[in-house]
């Protein structure tokens, strides 16, 4: 067996070095000769997976270890019979840690309290549903929207501009789709921006769900809303311009924890051993270090909000990340190399529930917990 894998996924060796020969290669330069002989293919998002890549091939198994499939030709892959296998869900905690040190962030240096803000939720699958519980147990008012989920008859649902005119905060966090009644592409253009002047959005989706042109526009006259943005439309090239207005600018990095990717990993080797009809022999938890720091002792001093704005930040702090990119970014014009290579050589990150933190009272053991912390 022969399989083709992005070099960009962890694990590879220790999961599937048993059961298959492995080339590693850049995702975004596998090529049809590459795949040519191949049996399998492992990719992650900058792989476009179709008939262009694969029609001389004889690949049978494709797994993609993201939750985002908008890179791979599904409807061909069926009707050649290749099995294909995503992995829902695998960073959906890293995603959610990602938006809520953002937010945690955001409130020290605007001076609110996150738990007095609403927040919208666009988009309530894995992350965005993570992301509500989290932001609702913590004590926000959370306003969800996700029509699909609505139309089934799913209760608790807004109308995407009530929720647009009624939060503080923005979340997005649906697939990108471009075709059906509920595709997301351009989701929130120059109609839905007028709707978010003065406020701030976060786009931790895909960045073509916004009309990034019409935000573009809005920024020139001044009433854009405060971003924080994590994808953008036509990555890997990054609009400057763009990016030096976010008050975060981070380089699709949202799902990017040890734990996120080498869950993704643990998924497409499963469905693999389930392809080739052999039980897994490996388990992620017993490839996964142990985490850095092991104990985050608080005092009764810290206020409840600044307890979890520690713990969070200890773990994960979306600056360091935007700092990387604006500071690679004056020193390289050529943008879609730096945002390669950022995410290439991304550092090792922790998931919050990888820190025990013991608090000092009832009030911040609340909050922690709700927030993803393991209390010690
Ligand atoms: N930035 C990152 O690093 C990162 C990491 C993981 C996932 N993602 C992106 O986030 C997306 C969501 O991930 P997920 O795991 O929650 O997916 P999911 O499939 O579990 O959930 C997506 C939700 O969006 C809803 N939705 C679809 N169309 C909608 C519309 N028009 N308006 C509102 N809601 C709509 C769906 O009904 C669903 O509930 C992924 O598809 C991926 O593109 C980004
Ligand atoms: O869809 C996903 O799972 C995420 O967007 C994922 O983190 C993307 O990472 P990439 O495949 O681009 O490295």
């Amino acid at each position: 067996m022969r399989l083709i894998v992005d070099e960009n996924l962890p694990f590879t060796e220790a999961f599937f070095g048993k059961t298959a020969e492995l080339v590693f290669l850049p995702g975004s330069e596998i090529k049809p000769a590459d795949v040519k002989d191949a049996d399998g293919l492992l990719v992650r998002s900058v792989t476009q997976v179709n008939e262009q890549l694969l029609q001389a091939s004889k690949v049978k198994f494709v797994g993609t270890a993201t939750i985002g499939v908008d890179h791979i030709d599904e409807a061909w892959l069926n009707t050649k019979g290749i099995k294909f296998v995503s992995s829902p869900g695998c960073n959906a905690n890293s995603v959610v840690d990602y938006v809520v040190a953002s937010l945690l962030w955001l409130a020290l240096e605007d001076g609110f309290k996150l738990k007095d803000k609403v927040i919208g939720v666009v988009g309530v699958g894995q992350v965005g549903g993570r992301l509500a519980a989290r932001l609702s147990q913590y004590g926000c008012k959370v306003l969800l929207n996700d029509p699909p989920r609505a139309i089934k008859g799913e209760k608790g649902f807004l109308d995407l501009h009530d929720v647009l005119q009624k939060a503080d905060i923005v979340c997005l966090h649906t697939p990108l789709t471009s075709k059906g009644e509920f595709a997301t592409k351009h989701l929130v253009g120059v109609d839905e921006l007028a709707l978010l002047e003065g406020k701030y959005l976060l786009n931790a989706g895909r960045g073509g769900v916004v009309d990034q042109q019409a935000l573009k526009n809005q920024i020139k006259k001044k009433t854009a809303p405060w971003l924080l943005l994590d994808v953008f439309e036509g990555e890997p090239s990054l609009d400057q311009e763009l990016i030096t207005h976010c008050l975060l600018a981070t380089p699709h990095i949202a799902g990017y924890s040890l734990e996120g990717k080498s869950r993704g990993t643990e998924m497409l080797y499963q469905a693999w051993c389930m392809h080739l009809g052999i039980e897994p022999e490996v388990t992620l938890a017993e490839l996964l270090p142990v985490p850095p720091v092991d104990l985050l002792s608080l005092d009764t001093a810290c206020g409840v909000e600044e307890a979890c704005r520690r713990a969070a930040h200890l773990c994960y702090h979306p600056l360091n990340d935007s700092w990387r990119l604006l500071k690679a970014l004056k020193t390289n014009a050529a943008s879609a190399g730096v945002y390669q290579a950022l995410r290439k050589n991304y550092p090792i990150r922790r998931e919050f529930s990888s820190l025990k933190v013991k608090a000092a009272n009832p009030e911040q053991a609340s909050a922690l917990k709700a927030l993803g912390f393991t209390l010690s």
